[in-house]
């Protein structure tokens, strides 16, 4: 008679990351089962947006932005955008000082042939470039609009092209789909995006989607929500998002959020409050894209019926789901190119006919009481410290969700779906650019007109 299996041998002992998901799980529901078990008046005070701690400490950030070198010195305009932003998120306005030192360092830091590098005499780099560029769109005015040189910056975009639709990062940099989302959102934005810049992107970017459903940053790679939302604004900037498979990409997006309420990354890693934003943010590009999502839906659906006809019929008929939607494609994009500079501004002004994809509730709880620190600043999860890259994320994602459900563009949301006290309230962002609205409708009417 065979031996019975010993227990140590029927299960196995967990990997390093079943360990690391089964802590954060019970440091997050440690949280949620002390909210669940006080009185409701603690519990409005324990969803509370610390306003005046997140300002503070983005403010000792800003002060200290002139003399930060260390390990971010190639990192500079992000710091200047990711603490600017999250201010005009707070709803908050710098003083006009700060103002005058932030728009006259981003100057030293653009390159005389075009562009902006993370600090001055580097080399320029389209990531710094678009932190750069969105910084001075949400400083906003006069001065900080026209110290954009664009057609040097142009110039350098034409320098990234490559030739099989990607951009490079810089100069002999990586190719990936960063890269063109930075150019194509910069381009969106200064009014300068043209048929040469949108050359085979969507060809690049297509050949990103995986099996999975969601974007990798290169062909081959793992699919993950920071490329996610970086390839699908692109191909929406460049109107040919229809050439996606978006049933599968939501699909893949949707299923990133977990039993902790907010986001991972990509399958099976841990939650983390910037993916508020990125997975988010996808969700929230596609909740606008629910016709064509439905199209593809119905194609698809057709595609079974079809295929159950016998092989002959459907060559005779030439009616293929992958030549019908390749036709299709064709068409769009001939009829797109002449509007495509008006595809970012359009895109805000149209009805949402559907509720959020997500759950918009359950990522407000993640963030408001996994990611703020009581001294202000936001995080990734419980455990982790703040820092400047994780607060405005958080704070953008929490942006989404308290507007996802308003219907009509410009109207305010309901109490009851923004989380915790009404004074949580955010501004609201422009979700393909992630600038406040606002602040992107006064650059929008200045490029316009240049
Ligand atoms: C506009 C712009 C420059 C966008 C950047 C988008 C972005 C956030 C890309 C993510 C890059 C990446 C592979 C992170 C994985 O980190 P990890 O392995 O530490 O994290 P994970 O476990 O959560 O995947
Ligand atoms: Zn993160």
């Amino acid at each position: 008679m065979e031996p019975s299996p010993s227990p140590a041998a029927e299960t196995p002992s967990p990997t390093v990351s079943q360990r690391d998901q089964w802590t954060v799980e019970s440091q997050v529901f440690h949280i949620y089962q002390l909210f669940a078990n006080i009185p409701p008046n603690a519990q409005s005070i324990m969803l509370e947006l610390l306003r005046d701690k997140h300002t503070e400490y983005l403010s000792k950030g800003l002060r200290h932005l002139s003399s930060t070198f260390s390990v971010l010195d190639a990192n500079r305009p992000w710091l200047c955008y990711w603490i600017i932003h999250s201010f005009a998120l707070l709803g908050e306005f710098i003083d006009d000082d700060l103002e005058d030192d932030t728009v006259d360092f981003l100057n030293r830091c653009q390159d005389p042939n075009g562009g902006y590098a993370g600090g001055p005499g580097q080399m320029p780099h389209l990531a710094t470039t678009y932190a750069a560029v969105n910084t001075l769109i949400t400083l906003g005015g006069e001065k900080s609009l026209a110290s954009i040189n664009r057609d040097k910056l142009y110039g350098f975009m034409r320098r990234m092209k490559q030739p099989n639709g990607g951009f490079r990062m810089h100069d002999a940099g990586e190719i990936d789909v960063r890269a063109c989302y930075t150019a194509i959102s910069v381009a969106s934005v200064l009014n300068i995006l043209d048929n040469e810049l949108i050359r085979n992107v969507g060809d690049f970017i297509l050949s990103c989607q995986t099996y999975e459903g969601g974007i990798a940053g290169e062909p081959g790679s793992e699919a993950h929500g920071g490329y996610t939302f970086c390839g699908l604004a692109t191909m929406i900037l460049i109107g040919e998002v229809n050439r996606l498979d978006l049933p599968r990409l939501l699909d893949w997006a949707v299923f990133r959020q977990g039993k902790e309420c907010g986001f991972q990354g990509r399958t099976n890693k841990l939650v983390d409050g910037c993916y508020s934003f990125w997975q988010g943010g996808a969700v929230a590009l596609l909740q606008r894209l629910h016709s064509i999502i439905d199209e593809q839906m119905a194609e698809a659906l057709q595609f079974v019926a079809i295929s159950d006809v016998p092989k002959e019929k459907e060559s005779l008929d030439g009616t293929s789901n992958h030549a019908t939607s390749r036709a299709r494609h064709e068409g769009m994009s001939a009829s797109c190119s002449s509007d495509v500079k008006s595809i970012g501004y359009n895109f805000i002004n149209q009805w949402r006919a559907s509720e959020p994809l997500f759950h918009s509730i359950a990522l407000q709880q993640y963030i408001l009481l996994c990611t703020q620190e009581q001294d202000g600043g936001l995080r990734d999860k419980p455990g982790k410290r703040r820092d400047h890259y994780h607060s405005c994320y958080c704070l953008s994602g929490l942006s989404l969700c308290q507007y996802s459900w308003s219907k009509r563009p410009h109207s305010p949301p309901l109490p009851k779906v923004v989380m915790g006290p009404y004074s949580n309230l955010l501004e609201p962002i422009h979700p393909l650019f992630n600038v406040v609205l606002d602040r992107y409708r006064e650059a929008h009417e200045f490029f316009a007109q240049l």
